[in-house]
């Protein structure tokens, strides 16, 4: 086993999955997360960036390959202490806004912190005012089903966020947004995350998102790919002048 390098907060290399009907997941994927940076995993729709993530985070254990968080393998934890992990130093959003029905909407955001055994007073307060960053604040009394779509997505946003973790997991965060809300949530979730050190790992298909990280990770068919961009070619009118094609490395 070869430890990653120090200033990597994740690692992996050699990535397999493959689902139980015999769907190919991921088919050898290495990468590694600088701490604090904002690396989105773009490709079209089916080419592993959910697979990958949840690899990443723990949720699913891959076939053959390794993860390391902060130099300590994951893929070798037990289920118990790979939960633990999770619950203690990752958030997770997904294009689903799923929250608590019978709870409100700051006691949804408050959960996470409570369940790592913040006081019930502190998480209220945490959750407040990251309901107050995300616009929601005015909904906190109300409960999920109150609420439109895009607004319980703000709400699961806040409830990420609020207790601080190491690394953000967000899989297509502002799927279910209009595009003007959009870009008001991602700006204010990247904006927290580099204020906060967070470290976000962002599933998305969509350029407006992918121009809001540090770097973008490309995949197809569940492989790294490369973009490359070919120099125009002389003669022909642009944008037709320009072609770009991917690469498996
Ligand atoms: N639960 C599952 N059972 C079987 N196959 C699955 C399952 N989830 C994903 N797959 C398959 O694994 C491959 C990668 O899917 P994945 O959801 O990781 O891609 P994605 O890039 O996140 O796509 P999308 O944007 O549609 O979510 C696809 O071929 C998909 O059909």
């Amino acid at each position: 086993m070869v430890a990653p390098p120090d200033n990597d907060v994740l690692w992996a290399r050699a990535l397999h999955y493959r689902y139980d009907d015999g769907s190919p997941g991921l088919s050898g994927v290495s990468l590694g997360v600088r701490e604090g940076e904002i690396l989105a995993v773009g490709g079209p729709r089916g080419s592993g960036k959910t697979t990958l993530l949840r690899c990443l985070s723990g949720l699913l254990t891959a076939r053959s390959g390794e993860v390391w968080f902060n130099s300590v393998p994951v893929h070798t934890m037990s289920p118990a202490v790979r939960e633990r992990l999770r619950r203690d130093h990752f958030g997770w959003i997904d294009p689903d806004p799923l929250l608590v029905p019978e709870l409100n909407v700051w006691e949804n955001t408050a959960l996470p912190l409570m369940l790592r055994g913040v006081g019930r007073r502190r998480a209220r307060t945490a959750a407040l005012e990251w309901l107050e960053r995300l616009d929601i604040g005015d909904g906190a009394r109300k409960h999920p089903g109150e609420l439109t779509q895009a607004e319980r997505q703000r709400v699961c946003i806040a409830r990420a966020l609020a207790p601080a973790p190491s690394v953000l997991f967000a899989d297509e965060p502002t799927a279910p947004l209009h595009r003007v809300d959009r870009t008001h949530v991602l700006r204010t979730l990247t904006t927290a995350a580099r204020s906060h050190g967070i470290t976000v790992v962002l599933a998305t298909d969509n350029p407006q998102t992918t121009a809001l990280a540090d770097r973008t990770v490309p995949l197809l068919d569940g492989r790294r790919v490369r973009t490359v961009h070919l120099p125009p070619v002389s003669g022909a009118a642009e944008p037709e002048g320009r072609a770009a094609c991917s690469l498996s490395v």
